[in-house]
């Protein structure tokens, strides 16, 4: 669906996509990670025909950027940061609107419009003027204007920017089911979000790709890998629990977290790569007799290996 080949944007001489190569296929759900500045915004453009590379080469749907924007354009669904609305119109005579502006005529008009509002959860605001509604119902007004011309491919940029929880849940889960019949490209800083509903990643800094994977994949990247840490808070003196947990084979390092006044402390064990030490610990607890009151594993999450790939 998008075949990118190092892919350079300059803005008069400042470089802010530094020869970027990455390939989305048809039904996946790849979410666009990276800092402020790193370059998602000038991608998204370029990916909807909006901005011109500087050189490279980009194709979607199998055109080539430059040479068939129209036909992109056709099948390409594009939500922006800010989502320009305009205001004074109802959202029903807005999406009338942009659906012509695509094309769209007749009985299919009436059909897509129906359609998108139902997907969208609009139809209870389909009268309403559009400057009146709320952050969140603007921001679903958007994705249907979007989702109008049933593109093959939607491209969101931070679709949940400025909405309250509630919101976020719905947008998200409303993005998971477009999932089943769109491939979709999207950005954010919710990192939770994307590990909720992206099949891939893709991390960019400063005008560079830093992984591209599955989330599973890319914990492998930090430390403790796809296993994780093991976190147990246990009744014993740290040093003592430290010397024990220390002449485990698989153990890489003990780290004392806390230490409560009542004698409790909180360990935290780091495994070789790989390997599950959560048998032999126990096994450690269980011979020295201590008390153990909780043992969980601490993986890493998305944020974790964001900042691990971007931080300077
Ligand atoms: N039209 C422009 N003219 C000049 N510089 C620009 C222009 N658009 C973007 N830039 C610069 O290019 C770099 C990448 O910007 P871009 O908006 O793509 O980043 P981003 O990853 O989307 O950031 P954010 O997370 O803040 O939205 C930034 O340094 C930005 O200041």
């Amino acid at each position: 669906m998008i075949k990118v080949e190092n892919l350079v944007k300059t803005y008069s001489g400042y470089t802010a996509l530094n020869g970027i190569s990455f390939e989305v296929k048809k039904g996946e759900i790849v979410g666009f990670l990276g800092p402020n500045g790193a370059g998602k915004t000038t991608t998204m453009r370029i990916l909807s025909c909006y901005l011109p590379p500087t050189s490279g080469k980009v194709e979607v749907a199998g055109y080539d950027v430059l040479q068939k924007p129209l036909e992109i354009k056709k099948r390409v669904g594009y939500m922006p940061e800010n989502v320009p609305l305009y205001t004074d119109l109802r959202v029903i005579e807005y999406l009338k609107y942009r659906a012509k502006l695509k094309g769209i005529r007749g009985k299919e008009l009436t059909e897509r419009v129906q359609s998108v509002l139902k997907l969208c959860h609009i139809e209870e605001v389909a009268s309403s003027i559009i400057g009146n509604l709320s952050k969140g119902y603007r921001q679903r007004v958007g994705l249907a204007d979007a989702l109008i011309h049933d593109p093959d491919l939607l491209i969101l940029d931070e679709p949940t920017i400025g909405l309250d929880p509630n919101q976020i849940r719905s947008v998200r889960e409303l993005i998971r089911n477009l999932g089943q019949r769109h491939t979709i490209i999207l950005s954010s800083h919710i990192l939770s979000e994307v590990e909720a509903v992206c099949t891939r990643v893709l991390i960019i800094n400063k005008g560079k790709i830093e992984a591209a994977d599955t989330p599973e994949n890319l914990s492998k990247l930090v430390r403790g890998g796809s296993v994780g840490a093991l976190r147990l808070e246990i009744l014993c003196k740290p040093s003592i629990a430290k010397e024990e947990f220390e002449l485990i084979g698989d153990v890489d390092e003990v780290e004392i977290l806390e230490e409560y006044p009542d004698g409790w402390i909180v360990i935290q064990l780091w495994p070789k790569l790989g390997s599950d030490i959560r048998d032999k610990v126990y096994n450690v607890i269980q011979k020295k007799g201590w008390k153990l009151r909780e043992m969980s594993r601490v993986k890493a999450t998305l944020e974790d290996i964001f900042v691990e790939l971007t931080q300077d």
